[in-house]
C-alpha cells in the first residue's frame, strides 16, 4: 500500500502529465483516503465507503494516463474498461464481473514478475551453471579436479562477457505447458483453475530437448529457473491481496451509457442495464476468480467521459452516489502541446531522440520547431476532430517518416528540426482538410 502523502502524488505525476492540476489532486487524494479508511478501526471503517472519482473532460488530454501512472506509482494492479463494452446487442447484462477477473490476472502477472526480479540473480547463476555442464560435461561427474575447474572458470568468463552468445548448443527445457483455457460458466472459476492446475502439472514434467543459440538458451533458461524460485500459491494469495487493497478500475466512456434526455427509450434499457451492473462492483461484492475470491470493498474506481451529450446527473443515482469526486480535466492549448513534447521524463520528443540514437543518428529540436508543431496539432485539432494530444502522435510520426526511413544512411550525422522543416514536411497535409483527416 502507498504510503505518499497527496502532495508527493501529484509531484509525482507532474513528471509525467502536464497541467490538469485538479484531476491530480482529487486522485492524490482519493488514493490516501482509502490509506486512511483502511487505518480506522471497525466497525467505523465498514461504515465509511470509499470516495470514488468521476473524470470529465474531452478526449485524449490526460484522463487514463493520469489513472495509469497513479496505478503504476502505487504499485496497484490496474484495469482500464470501456462501459460500452457491455451494452452490444445480445451482451446486455454481459457479465461485468470478468472485469475483476481480468484485474486479478493483470496483478498475478505484475506480482509474478516482481517475484522472479527478485530472484533474478540466483536464477542468471543457475541458468550459467546449466549451460555450463552442457558446454563442460565431464564437470558433472562431481571429482573436484583443479583443472576442470579452472577449464570452468575459463568458460564462465566467456560466457558472461557474451563470447560464446551465437555458438548453438543443445539444452533440455520443460516442455510447453499447453495452452488450454477451460470455459466454465460463471462461478465455476476454481474448478477451471484446478483443472488447468492439473493439466499445467501434467506438462511440466515432460522435458524437451533443444537447439538454439546460447544467448537465447541463457534467458529460456533463465526465466525457467526464476519460475521454479518462486511460489505459485503465495503469488496467487498476494494477487488477490493487491486487487482487494489496492486496484484500480477505470472505466472509460461513463458518459455513453448514460441515459439522454432527447433519446427514445430503446438504447436506455441497454444502457441503465450497464450501470446497474456495475453498481455492486463499485458497492462492494464478491467475485469468484480462477485464483480465489475477490472483495470489491475497497477497490478504486474512477469512471470518466466527455459528457458532451448526457450529464452526470444523467446517471442513476446510486453510480451518482458511488462517484462523489468530479474533476473536470481542460482541453488542451497549444502551450500544454508545447509542455508535452519537451517535459515529461519519457516525452515523444525524447522517445524519437533515443529510437534514432540506436541509428547513431542525433535529432535535435529547435524551441520554434517544437512550437510549430504543437501549432500545427492543434489547429488539425480544431479542423478536423480533436483527439487532444494523441494528435501529437499523428503529426510527429508523419513529420519524421523520412527521416526514419533514412536513418540508417545518416549514422553518425546530426538532423535538426526547426520551424521551416515543420512546415515543409507537413503543411501541404495541415492545409488540406481532407488529407489531414486520414494522414494525421
Ligand atoms: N496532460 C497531458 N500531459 C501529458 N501527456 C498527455 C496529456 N494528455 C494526454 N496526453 C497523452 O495523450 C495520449 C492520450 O491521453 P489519455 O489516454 O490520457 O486520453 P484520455 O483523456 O483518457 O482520453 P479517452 O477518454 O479518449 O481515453 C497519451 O499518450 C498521453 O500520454
Amino acid at each position: 500500500m502507498s504510503e505518499m502523502t497527496p502532495r508527493e502524488i501529484v509531484q509525482e505525476l507532474d513528471k509525467h502529465i502536464v497541467g490538469q492540476a485538479e484531476a491530480k489532486r482529487a486522485v492524490a487524494n482519493a488514493l490516501r483516503n482509502r490509506w486512511r479508511r483502511q487505518q480506522v478501526e471497525p466497525p467505523l471503517r465498514g461504515e465509511i465507503t470509499p470516495k470514488n472519482i468521476l473524470m470529465i473532460g474531452p478526449t485524449g488530454v490526460g484522463k487514463t494516463e493520469i489513472a495509469r501512472r497513479l496505478a503504476r506509482l502505487a504499485n496497484a494492479p490496474f484495469i482500464k474498461i470501456e462501459a460500452t463494452k457491455f451494452t452490444e446487442v445480445g451482451y446486455v447484462g454481459r457479465d461485468v464481473e470478468s472485469v475483476i477477473r481480468d484485474l486479478t490476472d493483470n496483478a498475478l502477472k505484475m506480482i509474478r514478475e516482481q517475484a522472479m526480479a527478485r530472484q533474478a540473480s540466483r536464477a542468471e547463476d543457475a541458468a550459467e551453471d546449466r549451460i555450463l555442464d552442457v558446454l563442460l560435461p565431464q564437470a558433472r561427474d562431481g571429482e573436484v579436479d583443479s583443472s576442470v575447474e579452472s577449464t570452468r572458470q575459463k568458460m564462465r568468463k566467456k560466457l558472461r562477457e557474451g563470447e560464446l552468445d551465437d555458438k548453438e548448443i543443445e539444452i533440455e527445457v520443460r516442455g510447453q505447458q499447453p495452452g488450454m483455457e477451460f470455459m466454465t460458466p460463471p462461478g465455476m472459476e476454481q474448478l477451471a483453475s484446478q483443472l488447468q492446475g492439473m493439466f499445467q502439472n501434467l506438462g511440466g514434467q515432460r522435458s524437451e530437448r533443444q537447439r538454439m543459440r546460447i544467448s537465447e538458451a541463457w534467458r529460456v533458461l533463465r526465466d525457467e529457473e526464476a519460475a521454479k524460485l518462486v511460489n505459485e500459491e503465495e503469488i496467487k494469495q498476494q494477487a488477490i491481496e493487491a486487487v482487494e487493497q489496492s486496484g484500480i478500475v477505470f472505466v472509460d466512456e461513463i458518459d455513453k451509457v448514460a441515459k439522454r434526455a432527447e433519446q427514445g427509450s430503446g438504447g436506455d434499457i441497454s444502457r441503465e442495464g450497464v450501470q446497474r451492473d456495475l453498481l455492486p462492483l463499485v458497492e462492494g461484492t464478491t467475485v469468484s476468480t480462477r485464483h480465489g475470491m475477490v472483495n470489491t470493498d475497497h477497490i478504486l474506481f474512477i469512471a470518466s467521459g466527455a459528457f458532451h451529450l448526457s450529464k452526470p446527473s444523467d446517471l442513476i443515482p446510486e453510480l451518482q452516489g458511488r462517484l462523489p469526486i468530479r474533476v473536470e480535466l481542460n482541453a488542451l492549448a497549444v502551450e500544454d502541446f508545447v509542455r508535452i513534447l519537451t517535459e515529461p521524463d519519457a516525452s515523444l520528443v525524447r522517445q524519437y531522440q533515443a529510437l534514432l540514437q540506436t541509428e547513431g543518428v542525433t535529432l535535435s529540436f529547435t524551441a520554434d520547431g517544437i512550437e510549430r508543431i504543437a501549432g500545427m496539432a492543434w489547429e488539425v485539432n480544431e479542423r478536423t476532430e480533436n483527439i487532444g494530444a494523441r494528435r501529437l502522435h499523428t503529426i510527429l510520426e508523419r513529420l519524421l517518416e523520412e527521416i526514419s526511413h533514412t536513418a540508417p544512411d545518416h549514422a553518425g550525422g546530426e538532423i535538426r528540426i526547426d520551424a521551416d522543416y515543420v512546415t515543409s514536411r507537413l503543411s501541404d497535409l495541415t492545409e488540406n482538410d481532407d488529407l489531414s483527416r486520414y494522414i494525421l
